[in-house]
């Protein structure tokens, strides 16, 4: 399987460990006849967008991608991102299925899901297991494996994805009131100041993926830092910044008090 290539701000990287074989290509066709099928028909997409009307998702092999991953294992993962970083990407919903009978805790490789300013979800990666979630809004990452791992993906496109609503921040979203914050986490538009408000994040993520690339990680925590820092900088955008990072440790601090208090005495 080619090995799978990923963008970090305008350049191409490899990630290690991880290969991908794209069911678009023929030949992963004739080798892969069930995903082919995922792709080519209606079995799998169809009843998604008739449970999922709001998503308004698309019909037909052009608006949907399948791939089968493998994890070589040796900590092979994925940094923090989203399915859709914003146009021309048109993904609206991710699906993966997991194919680990003998994963154990311990392996690693759980997806993390971190819905914006909440609490992280922690996947397993066990068999037969299906993760779905909104490619535009979810931002999430594959833990470092030290078992091999596979999984394959559908992602489905959607008619009303990135919308002129979407992708820009505007003022009105930076003079936002206490209230509006909680609707704007659950936006696209969180796409815009995810990099600052999970700074740390991001760069540790991006430590244990590239950490056997160090030339590479350095170009990638260098970009990053810039942009981090651009935003914190400026006038409006850094106090907006500060008003997320406070309802955000509100929100998981409440939720990890919640936890405690349901613990045993
Ligand atoms: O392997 C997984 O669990 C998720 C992979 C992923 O995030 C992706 O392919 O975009
Ligand atoms: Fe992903």
């Amino acid at each position: 399987m080619p090995e799978h290539k990923f963008r970090f701000g305008t350049a191409l990287f490899v990630k290690p460990s991880i290969f991908e074989a794209d069911l678009f290509d023929e030949a992963a066709q004739r080798e892969l006849p069930e995903l082919a099928e995922l792709l080519l028909g209606e079995a799998l997409a169809g009843p998604l967008a008739e449970r999922l009307p709001e998503l308004r998702l698309a019909a037909g092999p052009g608006a949907r991608s399948v791939k089968l991953q493998h994890n070589a294992g040796a900590g092979g993962c994925f940094p923090l991102h989203y399915d859709n970083a914003g146009p021309p990407s048109r993904r609206a919903l991710t699906c993966v299925v997991y194919m680990n009978p003998g994963w154990r805790p311990g392996d690693g490789g759980e997806l993390e899901l971190r819905p914006f300013l909440r609490p992280a979800v922690l996947v397993p990666p066990l068999m037969g297991r299906a993760a779905l979630f909104r490619s535009d809004r979810v931002l999430h990452r594959v833990r470092p494996s030290s078992a091999e791992r596979l999984c394959f993906t559908v992602w489905v496109d959607g008619e009303a994805v990135n919308g002129s609503g979407d992708c820009g921040l505007t003022a009105r979203h930076l003079a936002a009131e206490p209230g509006a914050l909680e609707a704007f986490a659950r936006s696209p538009v969180q796409r815009a100041v995810s990099r600052a408000v999970y700074a740390e994040e991001y760069e540790a993520s991006l430590r244990e993926c590239m950490e056997r690339r160090p030339g590479e990680l350095e170009e990638m925590l260098q970009e990053h830092r810039r942009h981090v820092a651009q935003q914190r900088a400026h006038a409006q955008l850094g106090p907006f910044l500060g008003r997320l990072g406070a309802l955000r440790a509100q929100l998981e601090g409440a939720a990890g008090a919640e936890a405690e208090g349901q613990g045993p005495d």
